[in-house]
């Protein structure tokens, strides 16, 4: 069995096209699924790029998510003392049984009730953005239109964040993401983020309403928690969206054959929503620490060494997808691994999910001359940011 060793390579995000992870994955991954990853503190650790191990390891009460435990393989100076240990009520980086608790309490707020209700707004909010679009156009930017307000509303409503200040947690939550910001800009993101949230959870406890943050407030938590719930809800909800929602139609528009495949036939949806998540991928990694020394492929993970596992490698694997690169939309795309897999998979999946399903839909048949308004390679692309997408997608159509 081999060990980490001070040799390994950092992870390198750079994509070498729109679409395509880092070309470096596919040749780890076909050498050996598992590879030494050194870490901006010094850390080394360990790379896992094939499916089967990607989930093996998310599956695997053996490896930690907790914050304190796990080494970042990208630099975020400022915010990593903030988040360590992780601050009560973020679960997303808790083991059981504290995640056990928390998982449970939002697991109840997300009722059928308050999503088939959240499916009607979805709708209407996405007529809305259409219709200002067309009254505004033949030309757009894709995600000041259309990608970011959609997401945005949804969990303003999901939390009860009044509408109006949607702007403000948006300029924060995307400063929040750079990879190139100071440790002093992360920390006013963080601190004004957390700010606006405490003085939400006070309303929420003087006038309850129907919301998920009004409903958590008659469970047993403290201000602290609910607000750090709401935070992280806000994190980890609102700019994956809003990137699937653009990038996937900037893929779908660079692959004219696969958008007549969902123009022909809008039954298609469901699949074409999963087809995009797993060939786009917008959240690059997770990370796990194992808590034992721990066997994997024939390597030994030493108990305290991170493992950072990628999600776009596992969902262009080969040996799991048949011709991974090419974007099908009427493949089969059962078990890929978008929204992560195990005890901490996506909470909001199905939400994300109807805003896709409604979304691409929406804008295609509105629009059915709708096409880039500049050249692919000046689409500008997130590689500067924590998710991957686009910055500003330029779009233009035939006016009516
Ligand atoms: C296309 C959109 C989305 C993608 C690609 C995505 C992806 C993911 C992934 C990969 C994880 C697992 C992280 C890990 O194992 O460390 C995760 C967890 C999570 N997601 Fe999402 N997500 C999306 C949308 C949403 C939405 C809309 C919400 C909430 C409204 C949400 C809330 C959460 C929460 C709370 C967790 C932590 C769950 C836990 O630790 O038990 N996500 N998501």
């Amino acid at each position: 069995m081999t060990e980490a060793t001070p040799s390994a390579a950092p992870l390198s995000l750079e994509r070498p096209n729109h679409f395509d992870p880092p070309t470096a994955l596919a040749r780890l991954r076909a050498a050996d699924p598992i590879s030494p990853l050194s870490y901006p503190d010094g850390h080394t650790g360990w790379l896992v790029t094939s499916h089967a191990l990607v989930r093996a390891v998310l599956a695997d009460p053996r490896f930690s998510a907790r914050a304190e435990l796990n080494h970042s393989p990208i630099s975020r100076p400022g915010i990593a003392e903030n988040l360590k240990p992780s601050p009560p009520g973020i679960f997303t980086r808790m083991d059981p049984p504290d995640h056990t608790r928390y998982r449970h309490l939002l697991t109840g707020q997300f009722t059928v009730r308050r999503m088939r209700e959240l499916t009607a707004r979805i709708q209407q909010i996405t007529t809305e953005h259409l219709d200002a679009m067309d009254r505004h156009g033949p030309r757009a930017d894709l995600v000041q239109a259309f990608a970011l307000p959609i997401p945005a509303l949804v969990i303003c409503e999901l939390l009860g964040v009044p509408y109006a200040d949607r702007e403000h947690f948006q300029h924060h939550s995307a400063a929040l993401m750079r990879l190139d910001n100071s440790p002093q800009e992360l920390i006013a993101a963080y601190t004004t983020l957390q700010e606006f949230m405490r003085e939400l959870v006070r309303a929420k406890r003087a006038k309850p309403a129907d919301d998920m943050l009004s409903g958590l407030t008659a469970a047993d938590l403290t201000d602290e928690e609910l607000t750090n719930i709401g935070f992280m809800l806000l994190g980890a909800g609102f700019e994956t969206t809003a990137n699937m929602l653009a990038l996937g139609t900037f893929a779908l528009l660079c692959h004219p054959d696969q958008l007549a495949v969902l123009r022909a036939d809008p039954a298609v949806v469901d699949q074409t929503v999963e087809e995009l998540l797993r060939y786009l991928s917008v959240i690059p990694f997770t990370n796990r620490a194992a808590l034992e020394d721990v066997e994997l492929e024939g390597h030994l993970v030493k108990a305290g060494e991170t493992v950072t596992v990628s999600i776009p490698a596992a969902n262009r694997d080969p040996r799991r997808f048949t011709d991974p690169d090419i974007l099908d939309l009427l493949r089969p795309t059962s078990g890929h691994l978008a929204f992560g897999h195990g005890i901490h998979q996506c909470l909001g999946q199905q939400l994300a999910r109807v805003e896709m399903r409604v979304g691409y839909p929406a804008l295609f048949s509105r629009f059915p001359t709708l096409r880039l308004d500049v050249a692919p390679e000046e689409v500008p692309l997130r590689t500067d940011m924590l998710i991957y997408g686009v910055h500003r997608l330029p779009v233009t159509w035939d006016a009516a």
